[in-house]
């Protein structure tokens, strides 16, 4: 059996007084769809936010298995020494550059390939032809994404003028044109309809097969969790409280006890309360 990709292990983040993630152990393989679920306030996105480098976590080792870099320890890096190991992640609340274009949107997102070193911004500016060439391949990028998520017609317009919906394809599309190693997504079904729901299924289904990624989701539609999840983690008070297969996670006790309720777990729309 090959090592997980990403191997989480004792990872703590105490806010004060308040244990908001105590000793969580996960891991998260590539080619696999790995989902974080649990009720509101159990500390899901503070584990995503410890991550990739948003918070230094309390305690805790966060091993990412980079297949040139080696082993990398996340928790020792910042923010951007995290994006640039190839962890992405989407937000709870979209976070899109709402004046820019669609396009513009996935070109930033690009930079750190466009400018790996400073001297990129000066040849960028007497336009050589690395630079132009490098830029080329990334709106070939962009547009390579914004195709695959039915995207290009709106490809120049403002981000901030799609709808709801459109918006968070917009955020998925912008985190796969960085060519990830692993994708974080912060619920991102929530306020989607059935149908748009179905789509991004499909979207991340055919991620998985095609890209040969990582995706770790955190996600409150249970139907969604339960039909494209290969393994589940259950957090609980800040407390993974059991981890498995969608089907064992389903009938386990404890589980549906603290979150998903009796019975009719995969039928139900969203476990746990709001989904935002
Ligand atoms: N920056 C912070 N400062 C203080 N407390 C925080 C901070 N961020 C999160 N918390 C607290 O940590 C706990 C876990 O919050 P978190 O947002 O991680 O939960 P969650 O599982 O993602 O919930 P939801 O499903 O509602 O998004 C909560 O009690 C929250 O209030």
């Amino acid at each position: 059996m090959t090592e997980p990709l990403l191997d989480v292990q004792g990872l703590t983040m105490r806010f004060g007084g308040l244990l908001a993630v105590d000793g969580v152990d996960l891991t998260a393989e590539s080619n696999r769809i790995t989902a974080l679920i649990g009720p509101n306030g159990a500390g899901k996105t503070t584990i995503f936010n410890c991550l990739t480098g948003f918070y230094k976590p309390t305690a805790g080792r966060l091993l990412l298995r980079h297949p040139t870099r080696g082993a990398i320890e996340l928790q020792t890096l910042k923010g951007y020494g995290v994006a640039r190991t190839g962890v992405v992640r989407t937000f709870q609340n979209i976070r899109l550059f709402p004046s820019m274009t669609v396009l513009e949107n996935l070109l930033v997102a690009q930079h750190q390939a466009l400018m790996p070193r400073s001297v990129f911004s000066l040849a960028g500016l007497l336009n050589l032809k690395g630079w132009r060439a490098a830029e080329e391949a990334a709106v070939d990028t962009a547009r390579d994404w914004l195709r695959r998520l039915d995207l290009l017609a709106v490809a120049d317009e403002a981000a901030g003028n799609l709808s709801y919906g459109m918006q968070r394809r917009v955020e998925i599309a912008r985190a796969m044109s960085t060519n990830p190693l692993l994708l974080c997504l912060d619920e991102p079904a929530a306020g989607l309809n059935p149908r748009e729901t179905r789509a991004l299924a499909e979207l991340l289904a055919g991620i998985r097969a095609e890209h040969g990624i990582g995706i770790l989701l955190i996600e409150h539609d249970m139907g969604l969790v339960m039909d494209i999840s290969d393994h589940i983690f259950v957090v609980d008070h800040g407390a993974r409280i059991a981890a498995g297969t969608p089907a064992e996670i389903r009938n386990d006790e404890r589980v549906i006890k603290a979150y998903l309720g009796e019975p009719d777990a995969d039928d139900a729309a969203t476990a746990g309360g709001d989904a935002h």
